[in-house]
């Protein structure tokens, strides 16, 4: 079989999933999105829309996309499957693979924190399963908007785990761009720093954009990144750059006054004013975030290596508030999290 003629399964079509599906079915992959009935049922109704920050604005019509909600159907199709459910259905998804899935069908997680390829592979035995990287932020429309849109929000490539191929010419399309890479263990630490901004975009409410404009906000992230890099250095794991600077960098112009940040850091900060972070939107929707695979994977790592987060405890404890409370983004201002937090009065 060629390459392009392989079917490729989302496990999980949400942001990430539509955006990724939806570029894949544009360019003519074989491409059958597994979601969750509230998505099935937006995509059947009104089809999809595909949009980015570079201006394209693609729509799939209803009939021209392949969703279901059943995974014992789909699954067995798959000669690819990429994982886009968020941390915590990771376990879930890897028990709907081992039970459906052909034993050859490639499994590549496309998601944030360290452990999820890993998770996968415990789950699914001798199976090929490939660690993957998405650096560009993906925006979707709000509940009950037809046709559902995903907007990606900022750009990069996406990093797949060196180990099969064909896998960058089946899945690099136009809106998609694929790269592989050797040493997927520092990617994703490289990632997870980036990622310890989610977070504070989540509990500030604020755009991303305007939160990384803001200096107060940048010196809780690069107290974060200071913390997790010098557990990373005890624990010997060196992470690759992400934004184009060196990790080692990435504290250091964090902490510059805004103007210059904004003259040195442009390829962090294009970004579509409207983005925030996926935590963001699991607190919007009252959904339990990724708190304890991002921040988590800092605190068990510096536990281990007896280095000292106290800003990324912090953190963790912020964001475990505001899940228990369910009201969405606490909007808390920069001041309070370095000093004990109340909800905004609005
Ligand atoms: N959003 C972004 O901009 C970015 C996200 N990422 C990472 O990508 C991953 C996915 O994130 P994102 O796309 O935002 O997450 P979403 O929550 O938008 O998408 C995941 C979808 O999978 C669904 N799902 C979960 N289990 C199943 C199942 N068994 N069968 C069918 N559908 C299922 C979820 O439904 P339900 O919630 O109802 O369970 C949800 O609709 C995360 O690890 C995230 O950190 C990485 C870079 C950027
Ligand atoms: C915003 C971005 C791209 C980087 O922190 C992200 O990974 C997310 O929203 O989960």
């Amino acid at each position: 079989m060629a390459d392009k003629d392989k079917r490729i399964v989302i496990a999980g079509a949400g942001s990430i999933g539509c955006y990724a599906g939806g570029c894949l079915t544009l360019a003519g992959r074989k491409v059958i999105l597994l979601a969750r009935p509230r998505i099935e049922a937006a995509l059947r109704q009104g089809g999809l829309r595909v949009s980015d920050l570079q201006g394209r604005d693609r729509s799939i019509k209803p009939e021209a996309l392949a969703v279901t909600t059943d995974p014992a159907a789909t699954l067995p199709q798959a000669d690819v499957i990429l994982v886009t459910v968020k941390s915590g259905a990771t376990q879930d998804m890897a028990d709907l693979i081992k039970a459906h899935a052909r034993p050859d069908a490639v499994v590549i997680s496309l998601q944030n924190g360290v452990d999820n390829a890993d998770r996968l592979r415990a789950g699914l035995g001798r199976r090929t399963v490939l660690a993957g990287m998405v650096p560009f932020n993906v925006v979707q429309s709000p509940d009950g908007e037809l046709p559902l849109r995903v907007h990606r929000a900022s750009d990069g490539k996406v990093m797949v785990e060196d180990g099969d191929a064909g896998l960058v010419g089946l899945l690099g399309v136009e809106g998609f761009a694929v790269e592989a890479h050797g040493d997927m263990k520092a990617v994703l630490w490289g990632k997870l720093l980036m990622n310890l901004n989610n977070a504070l975009v989540a509990l500030s409410g604020l755009p991303l954009a305007t939160e990384l404009a803001d200096r107060r906000w940048r010196l809780i992230l690069a107290s974060q990144i200071d913390e997790a890099l010098t557990a990373l250095k005890a624990s010997g794991i060196e992470p690759a750059r992400i934004a184009g600077l060196r990790p080692a960098l990435l504290p250091k112009v964090l902490r510059l006054p805004d103007w210059l940040f904004k003259l040195l850091a442009r390829r962090m900060l294009a970004i579509d004013p409207q983005a925030r972070s996926s935590m963001w939107d699991d607190l919007q929707r009252g959904r339990p975030t990724e708190i304890d695979d991002l921040q988590g994977a800092i605190l068990r790592l510096a536990g281990k290596a007896g280095t000292p987060v106290p800003t990324v405890q912090r953190i963790i404890a912020l964001v475990r508030a505001a899940e228990a409370e369910r009201l969405g983004s606490p909007g808390l201002a920069p001041e309070q999290i370095v000093a004990p937090a109340g909800r905004r009065s609005t």
